[in-house]
């Protein structure tokens, strides 16, 4: 399809999961499931997953009566109008204007540079009516920092945008993936005003007289809605991860390459040892990104809670979690997807594979919703303000609980004598734990040698964030820990989870070995047991891998994936995929008679003479 054509139809498809879930009696958790579904990603994904939250996060009583009854009804189509030209990942540096003017008791929005055109926003190209327009709240010349604002884009008779507002789509973006069906936009804004009601006055409010009441609870709140879409985007890391490997394994167990013996079956590419080094790790990173994903939602609802009764103890440990865990599980899944492509050979480069759509749309996670270095290093400030807390008599909780620990993991030695061992899971969780907090302090004794906090920082990010990552994946791997000494339920099913567990964090031993060893950690011959029961977990994972891919219960449309069909009938449907193309419309292509046949003319004319 045309864009305009892949834009269209996701316009359909939205309108017609929109007409399904107001008419079947779908739960919340379903008529979610199908917004998205039907519509990934399009302007719907933005209305409910942005606009809508942001709205009930940050707007008073009185705001949310008057907008949410319209939005739920999508009588009002919105979007979240953030990032700029110039400014994404520095929101305080965020240039557009909203001046209060006391005189008509109205909001004057204005894009004063180029930089400060709004620039990314979902659905804000073409679909959105409204907008959560994040600006420079300033009153009598006074500049108060970035608020929210909720303002009207367009005329709701004929969609056309008001006077005063410039606005469309950014363009294409990367390769032909669905992406290109969401309506990313730009936006500029010439002295449009607004009523003063439009500020959105949850946490700061401006007066009739344009006295400017600050915020009483953390500023950060601000950025609720964003922390609410970090910790969906790490669940949708494991559905993301889960389809590159379904694909994978399942090729892997069909395709077969070399090995025959006197001239038999030549031998599964899953059975050689290379490719289960690089497949079964990212089997269990799927299913352990799921059970940290549904860590994470229990943290987000609880600290929801919390906020709720203005407790805000754990915003810090929210913040960071959410932050850390998006931007280690999007690389890690990004990463992944492209894995699986190379797994598959040369026919996971066709796009009836499945893959490369997969990753033209996922790859953006490392990006929106932050980008995955900016994320790290606001983990990194929360490990080091940790730090420095230690022996203060504040014990570090929650993620960081380790910390209080940091006398014996600072100084202990692993006990790992045998391949075995790697099976403990204290054992395993005190090396992770010990690396993670060695690199932490080793951090903090480097920033007190700089006089200036700041500059030391700045001067160390590098290594702060491969710090935040250690704490990252240390959260990864006890949670997967607690999972598996929960219920679980299915005969043997433990058994292949733990063999999972076990292949995730001695991957990451494998992969992060420097980190380990620096950190004295492990010992060089710990690290070579930790390989040797890397390679017997994935001899016991092997009978059970398609099994384990199964199990996430994707439908062959789902999927979207020639090699990844459930009944692996891959080659006469990649034939069937093959003459669907249109070049094949005819046995001589077009273009033949304008430049094909006149150059081997040539050729034969000169062959003659
Ligand atoms: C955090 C920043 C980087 C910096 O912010 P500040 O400059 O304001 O703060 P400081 O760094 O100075 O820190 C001060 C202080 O505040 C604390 N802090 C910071 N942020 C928070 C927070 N959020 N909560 C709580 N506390 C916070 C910080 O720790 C400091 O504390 P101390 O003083 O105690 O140390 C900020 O600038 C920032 O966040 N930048 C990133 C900007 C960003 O993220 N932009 C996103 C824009 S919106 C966007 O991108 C939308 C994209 C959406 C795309 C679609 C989503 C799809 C979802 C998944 C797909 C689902 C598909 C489903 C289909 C299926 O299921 O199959
Ligand atoms: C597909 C897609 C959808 C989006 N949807 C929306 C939306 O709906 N609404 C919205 O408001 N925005 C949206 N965005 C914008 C997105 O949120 C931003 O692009 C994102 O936050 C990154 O900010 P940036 O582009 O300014 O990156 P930059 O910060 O400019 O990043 C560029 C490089 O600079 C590095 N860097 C930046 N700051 C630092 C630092 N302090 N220390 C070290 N390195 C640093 C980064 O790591 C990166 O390598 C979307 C973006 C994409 C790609």
């Amino acid at each position: 399809m045309t864009r305009k054509e892949l834009f269209k139809n996701t316009l359909r498809k939205s309108v017609h999961a929109w007409k399904l879930i107001n008419e079947l009696p779908l739960s919340d958790d379903e008529s979610l499931m199908l917004r998205h579904f039907m519509d990934q990603p399009g302007f719907l994904d933005l209305h409910w997953r942005m606009f809508v939250p942001a709205i009930k996060g940050q707007g008073t009583e009185e705001q949310k009566q008057k907008w949410l009854p319209l939005a739920n009804k999508m009588q009002i189509i919105g979007c979240y109008a953030q990032t700029e030209l110039g400014h994404g990942s520095n929101v305080q540096g965020l240039e557009t204007t909203a001046t209060f003017d006391p005189q008509t008791d109205q909001f004057i929005l204005h894009s004063p540079t180029q930089t400060s055109s709004k620039w990314w926003p979902g659905g804000l190209g073409k679909v959105s009516t409204h907008a959560v327009i994040y600006a420079r709240l300033i009153t009598d010349g006074k500049d108060h920092g970035v608020h929210g604002f909720i303002v009207q884009l367009r005329n709701m008779d004929d969609h056309s945008p008001l006077p005063g507002i410039t606005i469309g789509d950014i363009g294409v973006k990367f390769g032909n993936g669905a992406y290109n069906s969401m309506d990313n936009g730009f936006l500029m804004f010439d002295k449009f005003c607004i009523p003063r009601d439009q500020m959105l006055m949850r946490l700061s409010k401006v007066t009739r007289e344009g006295k400017y009441v600050p915020s009483d609870v953390p500023r950060q709140l601000m950025y609720g809605t964003m922390v609410s879409v970090r910790q969906t985007i790490v669940s949708n890391a494991s559905i993301a991860m889960a389809r590159a490997v379904c694909i994978a394994t399942r090729y892997s167990a069909v395709r077969r390459q070399f090995g025959s013996q006197n001239g038999g079956i030549e031998t599964q590419v899953i059975d050689y040892k290379t490719q289960q080094n690089r497949l079964f790790p990212l089997l269990a990173s799927a299913y352990a990104f799921r059970f940290v994903g549904e860590w994470l939602k229990w943290l987000y609802t609880d600290v929801t809670q919390r906020l709720e009764a203005s407790d805000f103890a754990t915003l810090p440990e929210a913040h960071a979690c959410t932050a850390g865990l998006k931007s280690m599980t999007t690389s890690a899944t990004s990463d992944g997807i492209e894995e699986c492509r190379k797994l598959c050979g040369g026919h996971g480069y066709l796009w009836c594979s499945g893959l490369p759509e997969l990753f033209a749309v996922y790859v953006p996670a490392c990006t929106y919703e932050g980008d995955n270095v900016v994320l790290q290093l606001q983990v990194a400030r929360f490990l080091m303000k940790t730090v420095s807390q230690l022996g203060s008599g504040k014990a570090p909780a929650g993620t960081t609980a380790y910390m209080g620990r940091a006398k014996h993991l600072l100084q202990c030695r692993s006990s790992i004598r045998k391949a075995e061992d790697w099976l403990n899971p204290a054992m395993v969780l005190e090396t992770f734990e010990a690396r993670a907090l060695r690199m932490a302090v080793s951090c903090a004794n480097n920033l007190s040698k700089f006089e200036n906090q700041e500059q030391g920082f700045s001067e160390l990010l590098a290594d702060l964030v491969e710090a935040a990552i250690a704490h990252c994946q240390l959260i990864v791997v006890s949670k997967f820990i607690v999972k598996l000494e929960g219920e679980i339920k299915g005969k043997g099913v433990k058994n292949q989870l733990k063999n999972l567990c076990y292949i995730y964090a001695l991957h990451l031993i494998h992969k992060h070995l420097g980190d380990f060893l620096s950190t004295n950690s492990i010992t060089s011959e710990q690290a070579s047991l930790a390989n040797h029961q890397l390679r017997s977990l994935y001899t016991q994972v092997r009978p059970n891998a398609v099994a384990l891919v199964d199990a996430f219960d994707y439908t062959d449309h789902y999927l979207g994936s020639v090699l990844g069909r459930y009944d692996g009938n891959v080659y006469p449907k990649l034939f069937e995929e093959a003459l669907k193309d249109p070049l094949n419309d005819t046995v001589v292509p077009d273009g033949y008679h304008e430049y094909i046949r006149p150059l081997i003319k040539q050729h034969l004319r000169s062959a003659r003479l």
